[in-house]
């Protein structure tokens, strides 16, 4: 029988913000987001994160710690300028979100422009998204991967799907409008269900072949057009590893940026005890299997799993703390814990 749905944490900005102040600023980034004059001023006094071909620029400070800089819009125009580039190719920048004090936050690939160039005059490195999630802390990964995320839904989406003729952005880059066809486009997430299944003393993980040796995560899948997140969820369990859900519990959720942008909708689930055998969907899954709490917590404490001289794994071990594929396995471990 499926339960309801139950809230098991309260994000910190549910709880640690006052209301007046996120609601003014909610206010004046969806003012910015919607008016292209308001977007065109809030960018002349706002932040721009810079990327190369989709790989965001990051910059090692002397204490060893990488950074996002931060770049002012009049520094980005007079980088653009020393490498002989038209400065208003700024005003492609995209909207991003907007600091605690109102400045709005942008993002902006150089891509047509020689990388090392701008690392120099930028004093820092353009760096895969994957590799920045790991270096970067805090809310920082998020943002830089919600930027990267619209850069890369702008570059694809030039093109009317119904008409073939071209799409226009607005100012901020939260929509495309093909003239020919009137149809709007929206920057797109795929809805994604992740879940923990558990048999009350055991945890199921699988991996696919294209995962890091040694490396397990909780099962995932798309959801299909129609379904509920619950009935995604059950489906994706029947189809990969052949058992049946009794229960769920939603745990949280994420913006994934890879491979394109999903939507990540994390739940605890529990199956019958009694009927745990798995039978592997090999298309889908290279194994999935049941793990015990002391298996998991060795596999939690390692931040990077231990590497043989040809630089692969040698243990299990799961996603880094940045997936939300970690979060749940960190609170099945918390809850197991506490139960023994
Ligand atoms: N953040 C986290 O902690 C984790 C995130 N994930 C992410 O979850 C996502 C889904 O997991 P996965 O197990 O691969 O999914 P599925 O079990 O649904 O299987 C993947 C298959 O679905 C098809 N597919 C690809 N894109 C879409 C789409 N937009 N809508 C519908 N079907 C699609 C592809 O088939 P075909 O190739 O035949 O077209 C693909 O091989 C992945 O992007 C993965 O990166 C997974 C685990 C942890
Ligand atoms: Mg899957």
């Amino acid at each position: 029988m499926l339960q309801p749905l139950r809230i098991l944490f309260r994000p910190k900005w549910m709880v640690s913000r006052s209301s007046a102040s996120y609601v003014s600023r909610m206010r004046h980034l969806n003012k910015i987001k919607e008016e292209d004059e308001a977007c065109r001023a809030a960018l002349q006094s706002g932040n721009i994160f810079l990327y190369h071909k989709l790989a965001p620029l990051l910059r090692r400070t002397d204490s060893g710690i990488y950074q996002l800089p931060a770049l002012q819009t009049k520094d980005v125009e007079g980088i653009l300028e020393k490498l002989g580039e038209d400065k208003e190719m700024v005003k492609e920048s995209i909207l991003i979100n907007c600091t605690e004090q109102n400045k709005a936050q942008f993002s902006f690939d150089v891509g047509a422009i020689e990388q090392t160039a701008v690392e120099e005059l930028c004093r820092g490195t353009f760096v895969d998204l994957r590799k920045a999630f790991f270096l970067l802390r805090g809310s920082e990964a998020p943002l830089v991967a919600r930027g990267q995320a619209l850069l890369r839904w702008h570059q694809t989406n030039g093109f009317c799907s119904f008409s073939g003729q071209p799409t226009h952005r607005n100012q901020s880059g939260s929509q495309r409008v093909c003239h020919s066809s009137g149809i709007t486009y929206y920057p797109k997430m795929s809805p994604v269900v992740i879940v923990l299944v558990s048999d009350g003393k055991r945890c199921l993980l699988g991996r696919q072949s294209t995962f890091p040796r040694g490396m397990y995560s909780a099962l995932a899948g798309f959801c299909d057009i129609g379904e509920t997140m619950e009935e995604a969820l059950r489906r994706e369990i029947a189809e990969e590893v052949g058992l049946e859900v009794e229960s769920i519990q939603y745990s949280g959720s994420q913006h994934w940026p890879f491979p394109q942008s999903s939507f990540m909708v994390a739940c605890h689930a529990t199956v019958n005890p009694d009927k745990t055998q798995v039978s592997v969907d090999k298309v889908e899954l290279e194994d999935a299997r049941w793990f015990s709490l002391e298996e998991v917590q060795e596999a939690l404490t390692f931040k990077a799993p231990p590497r043989n001289n040809k630089g692969e794994p040698t243990v299990f071990w799961v996603p880094p703390s940045y997936a939300i594929a970690n979060r749940l396995i960190q609170e099945w471990a918390n809850q197991q814990h506490l139960k023994s």
